[in-house]
């Protein structure tokens, strides 16, 4: 498998304390690959080391199929926005954008508005950043790190702080973005919750050791809503289900099946696959929320 970014054994450690430690992370090409971790887990120190702003203690990454120090030539085609964007206050959107042109070259014909319209912010006129609300600062940092058209952009906690509204925005503009211009996505988080309403896969790192990866839909298997069935038919059951008209469901076990939707159902479920001489040895609805999960995980310190 070709990954766009991937990274073996990565450490950083500073005097006995490893920030981040051996992390092999995997993300394709087009995925928004959510890392995710308490305050300290070592988030920054990782987004640090594969932007180039840190070097690795041992191991090493590997972006756009490049190694070593030519994995280091590629990240002019990496775009950041890591810890403070650098925004200056007293400019409006349209000019921090062009100081970020000017400092790196583009010369691209409106591509300041370009940048603007695909942030939201084209709108902006003459209004000073200060003057913007937390959710417009964040989407402009976003617009900073696409100067330079990269195809990979990462993000260090671009929800952190944000209401509701304003993290539905920087999800409408990340998703635009992986779309109209095919842009990969690493951002951190430390709420597994946010991060869910924009991440197709993810990595959840604690103490600096990455626990475990794994994709949106292994994640909603394990924490959404659902109806538990256990049935010793699962293959009879998955017929009667498709007949029902029940398409979100996977069968997780010998004797397991996850619905997700319906969910007050279970009743007509049962009677249904009684109906069809199904046996139900047992029907629950289930619900371990996503931060449960996530802390669980990080609680145990063990890998699932
Ligand atoms: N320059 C440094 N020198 C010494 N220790 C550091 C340095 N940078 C980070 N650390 C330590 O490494 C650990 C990981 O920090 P890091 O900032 O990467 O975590 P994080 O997951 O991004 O958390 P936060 O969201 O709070 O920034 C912390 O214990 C931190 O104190």
């Amino acid at each position: 498998m070709q990954y766009l970014l991937s990274t073996n054994g990565l450490t950083k450690q500073y005097g006995r304390h490893k920030a981040v430690n051996a992390v092999n992370i995997h993300i394709r090409q087009g995925d928004i690959y959510g890392l995710i971790g308490r305050n300290g887990a070592g988030k920054t120190t990782f987004l640090k080391m594969i932007c180039g702003l840190a070097k690795p203690t041992e191991g090493e990454f590997t972006l756009f199929g490049r190694s070593g120090k030519e994995a280091y030539r590629c990240l002019a085609r990496v775009g950041t926005l890591i810890e403070s964007p650098g925004i200056y206050p007293n400019m409006t959107a349209a000019q921090n954008l062009k100081l970020k042109c000017l400092a790196l070259g583009v010369r691209k014909e409106g591509e300041i508005e370009e940048l603007l319209r695909i942030v939201g912010l084209a709108d902006t006129g003459r209004k000073r950043v200060k003057n913007f609300s937390l959710g417009m600062k964040q989407r402009l940092g976003i617009a900073l790190a696409l100067v330079g058209d990269p195809d990979l952009v990462v993000l260090d906690e671009p929800i952190n702080g944000l209401d509701p509204q304003g993290i539905a925005e920087v999800r409408e503009t990340l998703l635009r973005l992986n779309k109209e211009r095919n842009i990969t996505f690493l951002i951190s988080s430390h709420i597994l919750e946010e991060l869910s309403k924009i991440a197709t896969h993810y990595g959840i790192i604690h103490d600096g050791v990455l626990l475990q990866e794994l994709t949106g839909e292994e994640l909603l298997s394990r924490c959404s809503e659902r109806i538990e069935l256990k049935t010793d038919d699962t293959r009879g059951a998955c017929t009667v289900l498709d007949g029902m008209g029940i398409t979100r469901y996977k069968v997780v076990d010998t004797d397991t099946i996850h619905i997700f939707e319906r969910l007050s159902d279970s009743g007509e479920i049962t009677m249904s696959l009684a109906g069809h001489g199904i046996r139900t040895l047992g029907i629950t609805v289930k619900n371990e929320a996503l931060e449960d999960y996530y802390l669980n995980l990080t609680g145990g310190g063990v890998n699932v």
